[in-house]
This record gives structure tokens, C-alpha cells and sequence, in this order.
């Protein structure tokens, strides 16, 4: 019984897009051709076929509530974030040690300060079950441990502990600013050792006491310290961990489940103990060296949800009661504009094995797509692209899903005018989009001059070169750009919801006239704009509030995802 509904039902809504339950009077020759069975039919959530009121009756109003009319009081709200600028910052090694050997009859035995420890690293990483970037948003500064300093004996510093930064998948990194003291040291003496050869006397050859640099044997008096000469500073040096570092300026879209880690920034080097600093005429060198500072880079993070359906519609219109049809998620619910403040996902489960019509869809690797993801956002409003209401700033949200279902009030005035409102605002934040982006390439261009040639001049290769500016070769490098599909050439349908209250037909009716007259070409599409998606448009006329008719929508979204 429950599959020969099912088929009759796909048969009147992919035939005619027409439904028996809502609208018995549109399906009438159709259904009196293909079924013998006396009665309306009723299709629920749950896939069990009963009997109920008919389209020109009136829901009776029960103060029983139910998972899809909930009290306004019955959601669960879950801390959200979508944007959050934090400071990663890798740990500082430890400090080098100044010691020497103690034993019964070594007076004054050899140095054996050990080396100070690494700082530690830090990691991001994408995992499938985080939705908010409301922790890192509290955090702000996210600091690796710092190495040990080292001991006598020999004993090198433990590596400071490392942090990884949880993210959910869908979030995009951008570099905002970036404290590097190591690059900028070594960028420092690369420069340096091209600067012509000044005369240097052995004294300044010698380094001096750097308080930042040198660490002294402890109880050492300031006269000592002023006699004390220092040996050359070591080279800055990095880890070998800094290969693997994501180049400057980090640009990442995290739009995957990430198995392992990807490395942000590397833990600085620990000191150098007093045994590195043994020269012919100094055996008990007194100083070490500390450990360096770690690098500290601000990111900013968004969150673009990575729904495969997103919901658009104005305020009020049922998207989150649709939601809570499709999905087990308890989004709030209220008859009055703006009750979602915040987006909400739900997986719509395609084969809980309760009856549900199993969906069939393969994903690109061959497995079996058992739910898919449903993005619930405030409603948007006339403007919201000027940053009205709360439309904007979830519009992103929306930006990135694979389909997008319009959730039209067809008891709420004109559907045709509300979906062309919708496709206003839509495709106006494209164009606030694009107009972004283009302003970004604009800023990351690199300017090609060809260097100046001084042969003429008889100057050799190395000398002209030497007189350049060092090469910076990151900004020479084209830098990837976020590849989204653009919103108006996304696969697209129209759900009219509040289908069960009366006089709603003819609205249906003209909805679905004029989306007849989009895909066949004599409408402009609504957002009217060229090469927009409009090929299997249509309109799918539901009571989310009974749920009713919203069991075609996994099978429709599933074939439109191949679009
Ligand atoms: N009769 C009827 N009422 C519905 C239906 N769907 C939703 N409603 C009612 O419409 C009102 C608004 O529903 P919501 O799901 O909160 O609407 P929304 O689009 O999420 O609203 P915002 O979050 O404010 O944008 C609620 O009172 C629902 O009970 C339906 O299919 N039939
Ligand atoms: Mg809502």
C-alpha cells in the first residue's frame, strides 16, 4: 500500500507536478486514471499512509504540540560563531644552560650546559563534528607550549606541547598579520651580507653583551660581565618542521575532512647550551644562548556552512518548521518574523530503515549517500543586501550549498513576487561577491618591471644584483583563489509551504505558471540574469506544519545534486 502511494504520488508530482493530498482537485484526472482505491491520499513524513482532513479543511487547532508546531519555547540553541579572528602563536624554545662538571677531584670540570628545548607547533585541522567557531571566538590567542630550558649534565629541554586549532569543515583561514622574528632576522643578515664588506676592528668582530640574546653563568657581577667577550652569535636558525609550514600569507579553505593535521606555524629553537661556545683560549665558556621567540600569526576564520541544501525565504515563511519536517533537528519555531537569529543545520536522513522511502544516490566516490545536509538561516528581507534585517550576514551560508530551495508562504500574498524578491536579494549579494573578489585580485596583483641591466656600465652580475632590494618571493607567486559557483548557476526549486490553509491554490497555480514560463524561456529567470540554472525548475506545494508533501523533497534535492 505504502509503495504503490509512493509511486502514484511521484507519478502526479514528477508528471504534472501535482500533488493528490494538498490540492485533490489539481490531481483529479490524473488520479482517477490511475487508481481505483476510493478516498484522498495522505503521505506523512514517517511514509505511513492515512486518512485526514481534506485540502478545504481547516487544521483543527490542538494545544497539543508536536515536533513540527512546537510551543515557541521548545528548540535547543546551540552557541554559534561564524566568524572569529584568533593569534596563533608558536611556542619559544627553552633557554640554553651555562653548567659545568662537579666531580670529587674535577675542580673545575668541562661545560655541560644541555640545549634548551623546541616551542611547540601548532596545527589545524577540519573534523566532521565541529559546527561553530564559537570557542576559537572566546580564545582569541591560541599559544603552543613553551620548550624547557636546558640542564646541566648535558640534559637537553623537553618541546614545549602543541596545540591544534579544531575547525568545522567548511571554514575558510585568511592571514591578517604576521610576527616572524627569525625571518625577519635572517632577512636582516642575508641583507647584511651583501652590504659591501665595512672595516671591522677585532674588537666589533667580537659580539658584544645582548641582553636578548645572551644568557650568563647566575651570580656573575656587572664588572665581570663588562670583561666578558662574547663569541659571535650563531646564525638564527629554524626548525626543520618550518618546511612543512603553510606559506605566507596563509589563504586556506578547509572545505574537506582533514585526516591529519596541516601545520601552521613551527615551535622556535631552544638555546644553545655553554658547551657550543668552548673556544682555544676560553675552555669554561660562561653564557648560553636563549631560545628564540615563536612566530605569532593573526588569522581571520568564517565559517561557510557546506550544507547540500540550503534553505531561502522571507521571515515567517516555515523554513524551520520545513526543517524540522525533513530532519530530527529542533530549530525554533514561532509565528513571528526573525525567530531563527542563527543558522541552523539538520542531516536529513535518506534510510533510517523505519520505512522511509530509501533515496538512491552514489556520491562521487562510489558510496551510497545515506543524508545530506539541510542549512536553515534567518529570513531574508526587501534590501537585505544593504545589510537590512539579518539577510547578509547568512547569506554565505546559503552561498556555498549545492542547492538551494526557495520557501515561499503561499498564504502570504503573491508567490511570484516573493520569489522574485528572494532572487533580488540573492543575486545582488552575488554581485557584492564578485565585486569583493575582484577587488582582492586587484590587491594581490604583482606588478612585473624587468630588472634594470647595468652591463652596460661594465657592472658584473653579482654587483647589480647585489644593489637590489631582496627578492620577496612569496608575492611572486600567484596565490589560489576560492573556487565557488557562482549562486544564480546553482540547481534551484521553489517550495510553497502553509499549502494545507485555504485559499492557497491559485497562488500554487500562478507560481507554477510562471516557473513553466521560466524554464521554457518565455519569463526572464527571476534573478534576471543570462546563463542562470532553470532547466527542471518547478514548485513543490507542502504543509511542513503536517507533513505532508515534504517526502518528494530528498529525491528531488538528490537529483538535482547531479545538476
Ligand atoms: N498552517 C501552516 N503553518 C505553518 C506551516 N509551516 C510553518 N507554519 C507556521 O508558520 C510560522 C512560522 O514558521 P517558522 O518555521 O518559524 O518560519 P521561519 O521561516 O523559520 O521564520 P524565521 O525564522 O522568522 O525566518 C509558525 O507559526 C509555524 O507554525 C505550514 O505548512 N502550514
Ligand atoms: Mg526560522
Amino acid at each position: 500500500m505504502a509503495r504503490e502511494a509512493t509511486e502514484m504520488m511521484n507519478r502526479c508530482f514528477f508528471g504534472g507536478t501535482l500533488t493528490p493530498f494538498l490540492y485533490p482537485a489539481l490531481c483529479a484526472s490524473s488520479l482517477a486514471s490511475s487508481t481505483a482505491r476510493p478516498g484522498p491520499l495522505y503521505a506523512r513524513c514517517n511514509s505511513t499512509i492515512t486518512t485526514g482532513p481534506t485540502s478545504h479543511q481547516h487544521v483543527p487547532h490542538t494545544t497539543h504540540s508536536s515536533h513540527l508546531d512546537p510551543t515557541p519555547d521548545n528548540y535547543s540553541l546551540t552557541p554559534f560563531a561564524d566568524r572569529c579572528i584568533i593569534t596563533a602563536e608558536a611556542g619559544a624554545g627553552g633557554h640554553g644552560c651555562v653548567s659545568f662538571l662537579r666531580e670529587k677531584y674535577i675542580e673545575e670540570g668541562p661545560p655541560n650546559g644541555g640545549d634548551g628545548g623546541s616551542g611547540g607547533n601548532v596545527y589545524i585541522q577540519a573534523v566532521r563534528g565541529e559546527t561553530s567557531l564559537h570557542k576559537l571566538a572566546r580564545r582569541r590567542l591560541i599559544k603552543a607550549g613553551r620548550g624547557r630550558n636546558g640542564q646541566g649534565k648535558m640534559r637537553g629541554g623537553e618541546r614545549g606541547a602543541d596545540v591544534l586549532i579544531t575547525v568545522p569543515v567548511g571554514t575558510i583561514v585568511r592571514e591578517i598579520l604576521r610576527h616572524d622574528p627569525i625571518a625577519d632576522e635572517m632577512a636582516e643578515q642575508w641583507r647584511n651580507e651583501r652590504q659591501p664588506p665595512k672595516q671591522q676592528t677585532e674588537q666589533e668582530e667580537a659580539s658584544s653583551y645582548r641582553k636578548d640574546k645572551w644568557l650568563v653563568f647566575p651570580g656573575m657581577v656587572p664588572s665581570e660581565l663588562n670583561r666578558m667577550t662574547f663569541p659571535v652569535l650563531p646564525p638564527p636558525r629554524k626548525s626543520h618542521l618550518a618546511a612543512l609550514q603553510q606559506e605566507a600569507p596563509i589563504w586556506l579553505d578547509l572545505d574537506k575532512h582533514m585526516e591529519t593535521p596541516l601545520l601552521l606555524a613551527a615551535g622556535a629553537m631552544g638555546g644553545l647550551g655553554n658547551p657550543h661556545f668552548v673556544l682555544p683560549n676560553q675552555s669554561r665558556p660562561k653564557m648560553a644562548t636563549r631560545g628564540d621567540e615563536g612566530m605569532k600569526v593573526s588569522m581571520q576564520l568564517e565559517l561557510k556552512i557546506l550544507a547540500d541544501l540550503g534553505l531561502v525565504g522571507l521571515p515567517n515563511a516555515g523554513k524551520s518548521t520545513l526543517t524540522r519536517a525533513l530532519t530530527n533537528s529542533r530549530a525554533r519555531v514561532g509565528s513571528w518574523a526573525f525567530t531563527t537569529l542563527q543558522p541552523n543545520v539538520g542531516t536529513v536522513v535518506l534510510d533510517d530503515h523505519k520505512g522511509r522511502p530509501a533515496v538512491m544516490k552514489r556520491g562521487r566516490n562510489g558510496e551510497l549517500r545515506e543524508n545530506f545536509l539541510i542549512a536553515d538561516v534567518p529570513g531574508l528581507i526587501e534590501d537585505a543586501h544593504l545589510d537590512k534585517g539579518l539577510g547578509l550576514g547568512f547569506l554565505r551560508h546559503v552561498e556555498r550549498a549545492a542547492v538551494l530551495a526557495f520557501v515561499i508562504d503561499l498564504s502570504a500574498g503573491d508567490a511570484v513576487h516573493a520569489l522574485k524578491l528572494l532572487w533580488r536579494e540573492v543575486s545582488e549579494y552575488e554581485n557584492l561577491q564578485s565585486r569583493q573578489l575582484n577587488a582582492d585580485t586587484e590587491r594581490r596583483m604583482v606588478t612585473y618591471s624587468p630588472a634594470r641591466s647595468n652591463s652596460s656600465n661594465g657592472d658584473t652580475f653579482p654587483e647589480a644584483f647585489g644593489n637590489l632590494d631582496p627578492p620577496n618571493f612569496d608575492s611572486l607567486k600567484p596565490l589560489p583563489f576560492l573556487s565557488s559557483t557562482a549562486i544564480t548557476s546553482k540547481p534551484w526549486f521553489v517550495v510553497g509551504t502553509k499549502a494545507d490553509l485555504p485559499e492557497t491554490q491559485a497562488n500554487y497555480e500562478a507560481l507554477q505558471k510562471y516557473l513553466e514560463g521560466v524554464k521554457s524561456g518565455a519569463q526572464p529567470h527571476p534573478s534576471n540574469k543570462q546563463n542562470a540554472w532553470k532547466y527542471k525548475v518547478q514548485a513543490v506545494p507542502i504543509s511542513a506544519i503536517r507533513g505532508e508533501g515534504v517526502e518528494v523533497i530528498p529525491q528531488l534535492v538528490m537529483d538535482l545534486l547531479d545538476e
